[in-house]
């Protein structure tokens, strides 16, 4: 499995990283939401490399020009709600792509213990398509596994690729086990060393989904 960490080599991206998990600086959601979706746009752009390409002649004022263009477009899926504003950055720059949400939630059992529920998916079919599944955290890697055995109820992917903001190193050993191999791509800004007695990745970013759109009862 190849695992790309933005954070192994130096661009404006870590700008953007280090605003998203600084706390005098995170409370500021428009700001939070908007560098999420530019780490969306950047990733958006490096995975884009990799898609296959053909020629097309375009018919510019003057004559005509030839540019390589993908010749597939992936499916943007996203993990509801925290996923929204990366999924929208990756969207900005794949505007032909299909798009898939799933929903999944923590449901506490008492304080450090916790279900993940599924209960909403709305996908086009998947069979022979390049998947990207979108969430900026990785944190044990549960809510990842499970949005994805809901999306294989609409057909297996030619590729995965996962894209998240922060990960931790528990999260990563868990989807080369749970992850097709040979067919997954991981995406992320950083790999964090720790999670906390809550499965909080540390030091991580917090609450990603309070810090997009406020606290949830
Ligand atoms: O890797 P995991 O241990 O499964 O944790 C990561 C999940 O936690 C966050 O969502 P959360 O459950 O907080 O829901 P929210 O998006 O509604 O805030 C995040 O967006 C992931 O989906
Ligand atoms: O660190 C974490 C773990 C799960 N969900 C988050 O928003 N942050
Ligand atoms: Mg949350």
């Amino acid at each position: 499995m190849k695992i790309i960490n933005f954070n192994q080599s130096n661009s404006l991206f870590n700008q953007f990283l280090s605003e998203i998990r600084d706390v005098h600086i995170q409370g500021d959601r428009i700001r939070f939401r908007r560098n999420i979706e530019r780490v969306g746009e950047i990733m958006a752009y490096e995975i884009s490399r990799t898609l296959p390409y053909h020629p097309v002649s375009v018919q510019t004022p003057l004559a005509t020009a030839v540019e390589n263009v993908p010749s597939e477009q992936p499916v943007v899926a996203t993990i509801l709600r925290a996923g929204l504003p990366l999924h929208q950055g990756f969207i900005n720059y794949f505007d032909h792509a299909e798009n898939a949400f799933v929903s999944a939630y923590r449901k506490y059992i008492n304080e450090d213990n916790f279900d993940i529920h599924i209960e909403y998916i709305a996908s086009p079919r998947l069979d022979g398509k390049i998947l990207i599944l979108t969430d900026p955290m990785l944190a044990t890697g549960s809510s990842m596994e499970l949005a994805y055995e809901a999306l294989l109820t609409k057909g297996e992917p030619s590729h995965i690729h996962i894209a998240s903001v922060i990960a931790s190193r528990q999260a990563i050993e868990h989807i080369k086990k749970v992850f097709p191999t040979e067919k997954t791509t991981v995406w992320c800004g950083a790999i964090d060393p720790e999670l906390n007695a809550h499965s909080y990745i540390v030091p991580g970013l917090g609450d990603a989904g309070d810090l997009c759109y406020g606290e949830k009862e």
